[in-house]
């Protein structure tokens, strides 16, 4: 049925809806201007991130690997992108970093890591810093547990976390070597990951059964460790018994040093 807007209660409908509808019309607008791209590399089952803004053209790449570093390069030069940033979660210990090398790729690109990772990078962030790219940002938050140095990287409009290895997609990154505690990623998880909105995308560092994307309600609810106590969740990883990473001894030295060997960043 068709009501005139001079109806007191469409006027009333649509005044409650402004703010919602403005706020929609903001994150569609943002979207619009941003691409986003999902790569894979399969040996380690790595997600590495490309991000970027459309009109300025600046992107960023989160946790490329090493081996993928020229074909990521390559996607950059293609589509007419300045890769202005390489971000790393966190020091990794199953894959080599591909921050070091697409340093050279692309000259002028940043690395970037934690500082509390302890590794080398052009940038060393903390809690709360961000990363720019155009009009978008990165906000970085402390998510340690799996290593000291993990961090979360919450896109500027909370649709996007990019977790790294603290939440896997109904699974959380093992806790057994590198300052892995249970208890310190239960609470970053739990504070620092569950309390951003519901529809925000969970993009994860790594998944082994073919999964892409989750959502943080999604996890809350669903997460088989995660959604356990915290006392029954330190058990539950202190009882794994995974294999160790394959290149756990060349990876982690490697990472360091932001994945070159013999220079410093
Ligand atoms: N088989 C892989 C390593 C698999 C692994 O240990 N993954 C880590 C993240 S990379 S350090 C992890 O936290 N897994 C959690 C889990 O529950 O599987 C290899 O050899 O590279």
């Amino acid at each position: 049925m068709w009501l005139p807007r001079s109806c007191p209660a469409v006027a009333a409908t649509l005044r409650a809806l402004a703010v919602p509808l403005r706020a929609h019309g903001t994150r569609q607008a943002q979207r619009q201007r941003m691409l986003f791209r999902q790569l894979f590399e399969p040996e380690s089952c790595t997600y590495t991130y490309l991000l970027a803004d459309l009109k300025t053209k600046e992107a960023v790449l989160i946790d490329p690997v090493l081996e993928m570093a020229k074909r990521d390069a390559e996607l950059v030069r293609e589509l007419g992108l300045h890769l202005v940033y390489a971000a790393n979660t966190h020091c990794h210990a199953d894959h080599i970093t591909g921050t070091g090398l697409l340093k050279k790729l692309l000259p002028g690109c940043c690395s970037v890591i934690s500082k509390d990772s302890g590794a080398l990078a052009d940038i060393l962030i903390c809690e709360g810093d961000a990363l720019e790219f155009g009009a978008f940002t990165l906000e970085a938050r402390s998510t340690p547990g799996h290593t000291d140095g993990c961090l979360t990287y919450v896109l500027n409009d909370r649709t996007m976390a990019f977790t790294g290895d603290a939440l896997l997609i109904r699974g959380c990154g093992r806790t057994d070597f590198q300052q892995g505690s249970p208890e310190t990623l239960y609470h970053s998880v739990h504070e620092k990951i569950f309390t951003l909105p519901g529809d925000c995308l969970i993009y994860p560092a790594h998944d082994y059964m073919g999964q892409m994307v989750s959502t943080v309600e999604e996890e809350r609810t669903l997460n088989p460790r995660l959604t356990q106590s915290c006392e029954t969740f330190v058990q539950l990883m202190n009882n794994l018994n995974l294999p160790y990473p394959k290149q756990i001894d060349v990876a982690i030295p490697a990472n360091l040093k932001c994945g070159i060997q013999d220079a410093a960043s």
